[in-house]
């Protein structure tokens, strides 16, 4: 009894592990981000040259966050992160419209690849504190989104403003990126 009571209670609050590949350019803002979510406070980064993981808790899930650093050089190392990823989050610099467009072009790369197809892609218009950053929707046409088909009754991609140093949009886009993993998997 004691035994069936306990494993019953394991179920119910046992988080539901999730794996998310965090990616972008360098200077996106993937790093801060990922320690905001993680400890609620603004870390002070360096370029990451490898990449960080950490687990963060949010509602019933537990997220398993890989970032991984964005400079060009260091860019074909992502797709090493690929097999199991339930979720990715593409972090956009929205003050950086100059390198929007190679944003724009390392994302349909990696949307491309056959180990992602189906999983939802959660992209962080990041840093719209600052006065000049561009508007969600014009990252999402920036990004090309638009032409991206979502399956019927999902939604394949979010692009929701985010700013990683407040921590303001993140919870929402969690949410979002939770509810869409936790639909494929039911599928
Ligand atoms: N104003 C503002 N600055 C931000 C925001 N997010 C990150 N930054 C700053 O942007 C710079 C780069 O942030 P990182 O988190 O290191 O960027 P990254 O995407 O991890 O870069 P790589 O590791 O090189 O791929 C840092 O100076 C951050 O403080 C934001 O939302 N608003
Ligand atoms: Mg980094």
């Amino acid at each position: 009894m004691g035994v069936i009571l306990s494993s019953l209670f394991s179920r119910f609050v046992s988080k539901i592990p999730v794996r998310i590949l965090m990616v972008g350019l360098d200077a996106a803002g993937k790093t801060t981000l990922l320690y905001r979510l993680k400890l609620a406070e603004v870390v002070t980064t360096i370029p990451t040259l490898g990449f960080n993981v950490e687990t963060v808790e949010f509602k019933n899930i537990n997220f398993t966050v890989w970032d991984v650093g964005g400079q060009t050089i260091i860019r074909p190392l992502w797709r090493h992160y690929y097999t199991n990823t339930d979720g990715i989050i593409f972090v956009v610099d929205s003050n950086d419209p100059e390198r929007i467009k190679e944003a724009a072009d390392e994302l349909h790369q990696m949307l491309e690849e056959e180990e992602l197809r189906g999983v939802a892609v959660l992209v962080f218009a990041n840093k719209q504190d600052l006065p000049r950053a561009m508007s969600v929707s014009d990252v999402t046409e920036a990004l090309r989104l638009s032409g991206v088909s979502q399956p019927v009754s999902e939604t394949l991609w979010l692009v929701q403003g985010s700013c990683a140093v407040s921590g303001t949009g993140l919870a929402e886009g969690l949410d979002w990126l939770s509810d869409q993993i936790l639909k494929l998997r039911s599928l």
